[in-house]
């Protein structure tokens, strides 16, 4: 078996002939049709976004166009050549590769064991060599620039780790077309860089991406080609530099370019309004005396990179997490510590930081996971009447603009963005008092993202408290004012109408001197 990290010369496309070609992709499921004659090519050495609103196809295209999924009608090429049959998974996994949200590694085994899964090397026959598998690995990972100990078990791993062990396996595969599907979207703003400067490295050792996101500044980034699907349809395909913003988002949208996002300046102040969180030197495993208050009315951001503390302090006022000093005070009572059915009695609704472990009970659908904090008030005696949770499901599908076939379709078949609807409905629908909510429009469409934080606006004229954990400056920017957090502790705050150069440096806990 060859372990080589790099693949023969041969198996490189020359750059900018079509590496990945696919046309007339039709794709339905059931009465969805989620790919209408669609149509890319992906050129060779290039970094290819593919964007469009939650539900417009873009998943479905990368998985036939890794041969996970078989079109209706329409073929796929690559390097010129017909693709291999879908039950050739072999051919297919040295020609593609797909990083999706949720991890494809086995958290058990070890990072050397996941990136040499089923293609062990071999000593005396049949028996396994484990020390020539980890030289052999930390020669894929030093040669990729991934610094991973290739000892340790994958499910320790950060996940901007596992992702760049993900790219690692497949590029030790010889694979020079890697899909990344929405990679940014559980990564602070310094993993991201990390990301893009991989990107870059590999791009100019020409491996090809096609890369999915909702954050439009990453495409003009990190990519150079961009298509926009619609609707199931391909709308267009340019140069990055020939599309410009204003006019990405309409071929996005189908609408003129809209106003700019919600922003907080102009909103009346909330100084005297009564207290409805109250959280008193608080401390848990990676925060210390944090204290802090949001009134009626009032949003306030809670900023701070992956390791600030700043998710585990959100997730300690769900209930999530039993602090281990300090107090919290919802609506002026003390809240129960570590209980969530308390946090959610005590008037907070929650929307956690990962909606495929925390969010969504994958097997329910639409309407159950979307009641499911409202079962009792659905129906007498706490028994829901099916015909009350459908009326209800309705009326947040519209609200909230769901891409769904109805309250019944399980929630497994909603786009990414679509399910992070769904969570944000069932944390509005117990009408909390509190809204704590962590990168609450991370997956979600630029459309939609005005939509949703256009709800937070709603809410807060209701006099509802938000409290936004992020470090996304579209979601901080809607804040009253934000609070920084940097290794455990408050460092920061900012009121409305800061500078993104001011924001960042403080999330990254670099002073910046005014000269
Ligand atoms: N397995 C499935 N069964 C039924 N419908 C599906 C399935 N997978 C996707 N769909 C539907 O196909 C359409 C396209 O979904 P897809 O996941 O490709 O969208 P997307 O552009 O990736 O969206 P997002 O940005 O939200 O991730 C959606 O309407 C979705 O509900």
């Amino acid at each position: 078996m060859d372990l080589s990290a790099t693949p023969p010369p041969s198996d490189r496309a020359a750059p900018g002939r079509p590496l990945v070609e696919a046309h007339g992709i039709t794709k339905r499921f059931g009465p969805t049709v989620a790919l209408d004659d669609v149509r890319i090519t992906i050129r060779a050495g290039e970094s290819h976004a593919l964007v469009g609103r939650n539900g417009a196809g873009k998943s479905t295209l990368v998985s036939v166009l890794a041969g996970l999924l078989r079109p209706n009608s329409g073929t796929v090429r690559f390097d010129g050549a017909p693709a291999p049959s879908l039950a050739d998974r072999g051919a297919w996994h040295r020609r593609v590769a797909c990083v999706h949200q949720k991890p494809t590694i086995f958290g058990d085994l070890t990072v050397a064991e996941n990136l040499f899964l089923g293609r062990y090397p071999t000593t005396f026959g049949p028996v396994i060599s484990w020390r020539r598998m980890r030289r052999a690995a930390r020669q894929v990972l030093d040669e990729w620039h991934v610094p991973v100990d290739v000892n340790v078990l994958a499910g320790r791993l950060s996940v901007e780790d596992t992702q760049l062990v993900e790219i690692a396996r497949s590029l030790s595969r010889g694979v020079r077309f890697i899909a990344l599907d929405e990679p940014t979207a559980r990564l602070d703003s310094s993993a991201i860089d990390r990301l893009f400067s991989h990107m870059r490295r590999l791009d100019r050792a020409g491996v090809t991406f096609l890369y999915i996101s909702h954050h439009l500044e990453e495409i003009y980034e990190v990519c150079q080609v961009v298509t926009v699907l619609r609707d199931a349809r391909w709308i267009t395909t340019a140069p990055v530099g020939e599309l410009p913003r204003a006019r990405l988002i309409a071929e996005i949208t189908g609408e003129p370019a809209a106003a700019a996002a919600a922003g907080s300046v102009g909103r009346p102040s909330k100084a005297d309004a009564p207290l409805a969180v109250e959280v008193d030197r608080l401390s848990g495993p990676s925060f210390r005396e944090v204290s802090l208050t949001v009134r009626a009315g009032e949003a306030v951001g809670l900023a701070g990179l992956a390791g600030s503390g700043s998710h585990q302090l959100a997730e300690a006022l769900a209930g999530l997490h039993r602090p281990t000093g300090g107090r919290i005070r919802i609506l002026g009572r003390p809240l129960e510590p570590g209980s969530a059915w308390a946090a959610l009695r005590a008037g907070v609704g929650f929307v956690p930081r990962d909606r495929h472990y925390e969010g969504l009970v994958p097997d329910l659908s639409v309407a159950e996971n979307a009641s499911m904090t409202i079962t009792d008030r659905l129906g007498p005696l706490g028994m829901i009447t099916p015909k009350a949770r459908d009326a209800f499901a309705r009326r947040t599908i519209a609200d909230l603009d769901i891409k769904a076939t109805g309250p019944a379709q399980p929630v497994t078949r909603l786009s990414g963005g679509n399910q992070q609807k769904v969570v944000l409905a069932r944390a509005l629908a117990t009408d909390p008092k509190v809204l704590v909510l962590i990168n609450p429009t991370a997956g979600i469409d630029v459309k939609s993202r005005r939509a949703l934080l256009s709800v937070v606006d709603r809410a807060l004229t209701e006099g509802r408290a938000v409290l936004i954990a992020s470090d996304q400056l579209e979601e901080l920017r809607v804040c009253d004012r934000v609070l920084v957090m940097f290794k455990g502790t408050l460092t920061t705050e900012h009121a409305a109408g800061w500078t993104d150069h001011e924001m960042v440096a403080s999330i990254e806990g670099v002073t910046l001197s005014h000269e």
